[in-house]
C-alpha cells in the first residue's frame, strides 16, 4: 500500500519569504573558453564557469556586459566581485588561513550528510569540483543530520569516498587534506528551527562577516524536505548574498503530492532558488545530445517523423533494490526512472530548437513537448516484477524477497512504455521507454531507428528483413559512453556482399580525460546558478500530468506485474509492446554492441 505524507501541514500560512529570496547573481552567466584538449580546440559556449582561475579571461557570449544583472533571474544587483571576473595571480591552492580575503564565501551545507547519496555522490562531487579548481576560493561545507557525530567524524566518512581524477593524480593526498579541512558538521533534527540557527551560528563564525552565498543540498528523504527548508529559511538563509536549495527526487507520487510539494516550497522559496535535480541531465552523453542534434548538419534535417522511425529510451540495472526497498516499495520503476531521467532525456531529444541556450529558452521548448504528449493508458504499458533465480550455483533473490517490501507487493520493478507527441514533427512515431531493475547487465542508452531506404537498390543484398538495414544511431550514456551510427557499407572484396558496420565514437578511445560525474556537473550549475540543467515547476507538472492517470489505474485495478527471472532480459510483454508498434528493442537485436 502507497505510504501518503503531506508535505506541509497548512495552506494558509502568514510567512512571507523575505531572506531566502534575495536571490542574487555574482557570476557571470555565459563567456567563451577557448581549451586545449590533446588536438583539438574546444569553443565552450553554453557553460558558464565561476573563475577557471589562471587560466581563462571571462567573456560574456550572451551579450550582457560582465556585471549586467539579468532580469529573467530576478537578480538584485550584486555587482560581480572582483574575483570572478579576473583571473586570480594567486596560487590556487592556499591554506585555508590565507584566503579568506578573496571574494564572496560559498557555504554549502549538506542535509542529510550521513546518508547513501551524500556519502556516495555528493561529497566526492565536490571535492572533484575542488581538486579542479572549479569551486571559489572561499569555500566551506556543512554536513547536517541528526547523526552524532564530530567534525573529525564526518571528515573520516568522508575521506573513504573521496577519489582523485585517474588522469591527474598529483598532489591527490595533499588536496584531500585541505579539502577536508574545510568541512564541517552540525548535528540537528530536520524540524527544529532552534538547531538550524545553530547551523546559522557555526556558518557566520566560518564565513567571518564576508558577502556569504549559501547552498543547501537536500539530501533527505522527500517526507522532510519542507520542514528542512522552513527551519533553513527562516533561521539559515543568507542576508548578504543568494541562498538556494537543491532537492533531491522524488517530487511527489503523482500530480497532486507533486503540486502540494511545489506549493509547500514556494512559502519559503522563490521558483528561482529552487534546483530541483535530476541527475541524468547531468550526464555527458545526455548535454552532448543537443551538441550533437544542433551542431551537425547531418542530424538535426533528420529530425522528425519524416525519417525517424522509432526513438528508444533504455534503463537497465543488473541488480536490485538492494537496500532501497523500503523506498522503492512505495515509488515503483516507473516513478523513479520513467517519469522523471527518461522523459526528461526525451523532451531533450524531442524539443523544437530553442531561441537560444538560456535556461528558460531551453526549458520553454522542454515544456512544449511534454504537454503535446499523449498521457499514458493501461495499453500504452507493460510491468514487470523481478522474482528470485539460481544460476551458477548463485541464488539471486526476488523483489519481495527484500525485508522491506511486503511479499504480496505489486510494485513493477521493470516497465516499458510507448509514448507519443502529438505535434507536427513526431505525429506517429513511438518514442518506447523501457526501465528495470535486476536485468541482464548496466546500461542506458537512447536508439534512434531510422526509416528504411526508400526503393533501396540493394534491397535484395538484406534479404527479406529490411529492419536489419534500417540506420541506428546509439548514444550510449553509459556505461562506456559512446555515439556510434551503425551503417551499411560494402564488404571489400569482388563480390556484392553487404554489411553493417559502427562509425564508433568511443569517448575512452578519443579522450583520455576522465569524465565527470553528473552530480560534479550539477552542483556546479547551482552554484553559478544556471538553471538550463534542472527542472522548472510547470516541466515537473506536465511531467506528472502524463505518467498521474496510468500510475492511478495501475494501483487502482491492481495490475499484476509479469515476473521475470533476477538477471534476464525483462518480461516477453516488453516485446509484445514494440510489436503492436511496428518495431523492435534495438538494444535486443543480437547487433547491439
Ligand atoms: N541513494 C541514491 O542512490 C539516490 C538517492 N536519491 C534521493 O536522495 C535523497 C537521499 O537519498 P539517500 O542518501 O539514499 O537517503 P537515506 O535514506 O540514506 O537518508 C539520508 C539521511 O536522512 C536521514 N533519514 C533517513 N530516513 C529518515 C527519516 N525517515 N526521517 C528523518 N530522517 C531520515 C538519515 O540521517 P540521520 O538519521 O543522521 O538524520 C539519513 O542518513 C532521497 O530523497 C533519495 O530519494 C536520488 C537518487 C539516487
Ligand atoms: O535516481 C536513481 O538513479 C539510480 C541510477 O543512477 P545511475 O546514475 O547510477 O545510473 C537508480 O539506481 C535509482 O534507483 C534511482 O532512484
Amino acid at each position: 500500500m502507497a505510504t501518503q505524507f503531506s508535505y506541509c501541514s497548512s495552506s494558509s500560512t502568514t510567512f512571507t519569504p523575505s531572506s531566502f529570496k534575495n536571490e542574487t547573481h555574482l557570476f557571470s552567466r555565459f563567456h567563451i573558453l577557448p581549451r586545449k584538449s590533446h588536438s583539438c580546440t574546444w569553443i565552450s559556449l553554453i557553460r558558464p564557469r565561476i573563475r577557471p582561475r589562471k587560466h581563462f579571461q571571462l567573456k560574456s557570449s550572451n551579450g550582457h556586459p560582465l556585471n549586467a544583472v539579468s532580469l529573467q533571474d530576478g537578480t538584485s544587483g550584486v555587482p560581480l566581485a572582483k574575483n570572478d571576473m579576473e583571473p586570480q595571480g594567486k596560487e590556487e591552492s592556499l591554506p585555508f588561513s590565507q584566503s579568506e580575503n578573496l571574494g564572496p564565501q560559498l557555504s554549502i551545507t549538506v542535509v542529510g550528510a550521513s546518508g547513501d547519496l551524500a556519502k556516495k555522490k555528493i561529497f566526492p562531487a565536490l571535492f572533484a569540483l575542488y581538486y579542479e579548481d572549479w569551486l571559489p576560493e572561499n569555500f566551506i561545507v556543512f554536513g547536517y543530520a541528526r547523526t552524532k557525530m564530530t567534525d573529525e567524524e564526518l571528515r573520516n566518512m568522508i575521506s573513504r569516498t573521496l577519489t582523485c581524477r585517474i588522469d591527474q593524480r598529483e598532489n591527490c593526498e595533499e588536496k584531500m587534506d585541505r579539502f577536508l579541512k574545510r568541512c564541517f558538521y552540525h548535528s540537528g533534527q530536520y524540524n527544529s528551527e532552534e538547531h538550524f540557527a545553530e547551523l546559522n551560528r557555526k556558518l557566520q563564525e566560518k564565513e567571518a562577516g564576508k558577502l556569504s552565498n549559501r547552498l543547501f543540498y537536500l539530501s533527505i528523504p522527500p517526507n522532510i524536505f519542507v520542514d528542512v527548508v522552513k527551519c533553513a529559511s527562516l533561521r539559515a538563509s543568507s542576508t548578504s548574498g543568494w541562498t538556494r536549495v537543491i532537492v533531491e527526487k522524488p517530487f511527489g507520487r503523482d500530480s497532486e503530492s507533486s503540486g502540494e510539494l511545489t506549493r509547500c516550497l514556494k512559502l519559503y522559496l522563490t521558483e528561482d532558488q529552487i534546483f530541483r535535480i535530476d541527475h541524468y541531465l547531468g550526464k555527458e552523453l545526455v548535454e552532448n545530445l543537443s551538441v550533437l542534434r544542433f551542431s551537425n548538419l547531418v542530424f538535426e534535417p533528420l529530425w522528425s517523423r519524416n525519417f525517424i522511425r522509432s526513438v528508444q529510451l533504455i534503463f537497465s540495472e543488473d541488480f536490485g533494490t538492494e537496500g532501497r526497498g523500503g523506498y522503492f516499495d512505495n515509488y515503483g520503476i516507473i516513478r523513479d526512472i520513467m517519469q522523471n531521467h527518461l522523459l526528461q532525456i526525451l523532451a531533450l531529444f524531442a524539443m523544437e530548437t530553442p531561441v537560444s541556450l538560456d535556461a528558460e529558452d531551453i526549458r520553454n521548448e522542454k515544456v512544449k513537448v511534454l504537454r503535446s504528449m499523449r498521457p499514458l493508458q493501461l495499453d500504452d504499458v507493460a510491468v514487470g516484477q523481478y522474482k528470485g533465480h539460481s544460476k551458477g550455483g548463485k541464488s539471486y533473490p526476488a523483489y519481495i524477497d527484500d525485508p522491506t517490501v511486503p511479499n504480496n507487493s505489486l510494485t513493477p520493478t521493470f516497465a516499458a512504455a510507448a509514448l507519443f507527441i502529438n505535434n507536427a514533427r513526431w505525429d506517429g512515431v513511438p518514442f518506447l521507454m523501457k526501465a528495470g531493475k535486476a536485468l541482464h547487465t548496466k546500461r542506458a542508452e537512447i536508439r534512434v531507428q531510422f526509416r528504411h531506404v526508400p526503393g533501396n537498390l540493394y534491397k535484395r543484398n538484406f534479404g527479406t528483413d529490411l529492419d536489419k538495414a534500417t540506420n541506428e544511431l546509439v548514444l550510449r550514456v553509459q556505461p562506456d559512453e559512446a555515439i556510434y551510427l551503425k551503417i551499411n557499407n560494402k564488404v571489400p572484396g569482388l563480390g556484392m556482399r553487404l554489411d553493417r558496420s559502427d562509425l564508433n565514437l568511443l569517448y575512452r578511445a578519443r579522450y583520455s580525460r576522465e569524465i565527470p560525474d553528473a552530480y560534479e556537473r550539477l552542483l556546479l550549475d547551482a552554484v553559478e546558478g544556471e538553471r538550463r540543467l534542472f527542472i522548472r515547476s510547470d516541466e515537473l507538472d506536465a511531467a506528472w500530468a502524463l505518467f498521474t492517470p496510468l500510475l492511478k489505474e495501475l494501483e487502482q485495478k491492481k495490475i499484476v506485474p509479469e515476473l521475470y527471472p533476477y538477471g534476464s532480459r525483462g518480461p516477453v510483454g516488453a516485446h509484445y509492446l514494440a510489436a503492436k508498434h511496428n518495431v523492435r528493442w534495438g538494444d535486443l537485436s543480437g547487433e547491439a554492441s
